[in-house]
């Protein structure tokens, strides 16, 4: 114990994920570990799903006397040489000190905060696979859009997380459109942390020997928290030792805040997680009216119906949890909204879809180079729950979005299918 000073060990970062959006959360994580050596390590690992690409001519970093520049070769090679994802996120200088790596395991290992920066259809897979390979203290962060939805239950996926790997998971959401964040233009985002007091900052039980030296001696048992919809969790967390400076907000905070990127740290998990997934759904249904060319108040229409059905999924499904003000005053609520039905892959896909008349897969394949919506696939997980439950009815925009994707409604019955006339 004499050779360790207080938080004589710093935090490793891993980003889980390197699509458009995890590499620009890995950049930002990246920036500010080199910022604060006192805090964190300065590499960041980032974990990339492995696969072959091209290096554009067009590229800036195209060279054609560079090996890595001649066929097909691998993404983590790419990203590592030239610091830049050109498949993911291309034009967009990468800090040296982002590394990128093809092995799950190996990003993972020793990390004690873990960002979770995926499609949600990729989640639980990855996590059955980092089970036994990181820290059994770590902490997480999910900044994935979507729900977990199994038959009749629904968790937030920073639950699902948290359970698959037996550790605290948070979530990071907001009006967040990757590459304007990635050209550094400003913008906010919300970030719901709120573990359990079982780290160094938690009141220790008291002995005869006097205060207990940090963390260690916690009664978990007496600590297992509550899930976001307030089931007790299957977790039981396990305590940060005493050499590591506690990953409270203000780590979490210091960790993401950028000049460009401002965040508000907040407690409410479920009521950020379920803002980011839900928006999604919302964001097909305004496509789809910008694309009928009705306008801004056909959209605007859209778009209000959806922030209340929002609210009142959150408040009826997680009514423990959920604080109805972060959809209106975060901007993980009604500014993600307004900028998906605005700038978003799901807005213009939906949009293009019904102008050409193709469905919103093929637009997806034709469109985005790899990337995937996730606003299609949460509808019909959302209706699966919503069906559960007997609620289409109280849920008529997000069940009109499914029925329509389904093709046994029309988009062009939007106004009626969110307002029936005899009501
Ligand atoms: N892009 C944005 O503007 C944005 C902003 C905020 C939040 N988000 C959310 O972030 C999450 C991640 O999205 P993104 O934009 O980084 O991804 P993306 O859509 O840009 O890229 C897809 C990613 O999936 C990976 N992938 C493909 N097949 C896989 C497999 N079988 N297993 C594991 N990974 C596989 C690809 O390598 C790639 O990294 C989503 O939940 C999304 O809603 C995205
Ligand atoms: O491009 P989308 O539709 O996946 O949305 C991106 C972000 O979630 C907007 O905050």
């Amino acid at each position: 114990m004499s050779a360790l000073t207080p938080f004589a060990k710093k935090h490793k970062v891993t980003v889980i994920g390197s699509g458009n959006w995890g590499s620009t959360i890995g950049k930002m994580v990246a920036e500010n570990t080199a910022e604060h050596p006192e805090l964190f390590e300065r590499d960041v690992q980032m974990w990339v799903y492995e696969e072959q690409v091209e290096v554009d001519k067009k590229s800036k970093i195209y060279d054609e006397s560079h090996e890595l520049c001649k066929g097909s070769q691998k993404l983590t090679a790419v990203i590592n040489t030239f610091h830049e994802n050109v498949k993911y996120l291309p034009d967009i200088a990468l800090p040296h000190n982002l590394v990128a790596n093809p092995s799950l395991t190996d990003a993972v290992k020793n990390s004690s905060i873990l960002i979770f920066n995926l499609p949600h259809q990729f989640i639980i897979n990855l996590c059955k696979q980092m089970r036994g390979h990181i820290l059994p203290f770590a902490r997480g962060i999910s900044c994935i859009k979507g729900v977990n939805v199994k038959e009749s239950s629904i968790s937030l996926f920073s639950e699902t997380i948290g359970e698959e790997l037996g550790i605290y998971c948070g979530a990071l959401s907001g009006a967040n459109i990757a590459k304007e964040i990635a050209a550094e233009k400003f913008s906010e985002t919300t970030i719901a942390y709120d573990p359990p007091l079982v780290d160094s900052q938690a009141p220790t039980p008291a002995t005869s020997q006097g205060p207990s030296p940090a963390s260690s001696h916690v009664d978990l048992t007496k600590l297992a928290h509550k899930d976001a919809s307030g089931k007790p969790s299957k977790v039981i967390l396990k305590p940060l030792p005493a050499e590591y400076h506690p990953i409270d907000q203000d780590t979490i905070k210091k960790l993401f805040h950028r000049r460009y990127f401002h965040v508000r740290v907040v407690s409410d998990v479920a009521g950020v997680s379920l803002g980011g997934a839900l928006k999604n759904v919302v964001a097909v249904a305004a496509g789809w009216v910008d694309g009928l060319g009705w306008g801004d108040n056909a959209k605007a229409a859209v778009m209000r119906v959806g922030l209340l059905e929002m609210r009142e999924f959150g408040n009826r499904f997680f009514p423990h949890t959920v604080h109805p003000d972060t959809f209106t005053v975060e901007s993980a609520g009604v500014a993600d909204l307004i900028t998906t039905c605005s700038g978003g892959r799901n807005h213009r896909c939906a949009k293009l879809s019904i102008m050409e008349g193709k469905s919103i897969e093929e637009i997806e394949a034709r469109e985005l180079n790899g990337q995937k919506l996730q606003g299609a696939m949460t509808a019909h997980e959302v209706h699966t729950f919503l069906k559960s439950q007997n609620a289409e009815k109280d849920f008529p925009l997000m069940t009109a979005v499914h029925n329509i994707l389904m093709g046994t409604e029309k988009a062009e019955n939007i106004p009626d299918l969110i307002e029936p006339e005899d009501e």
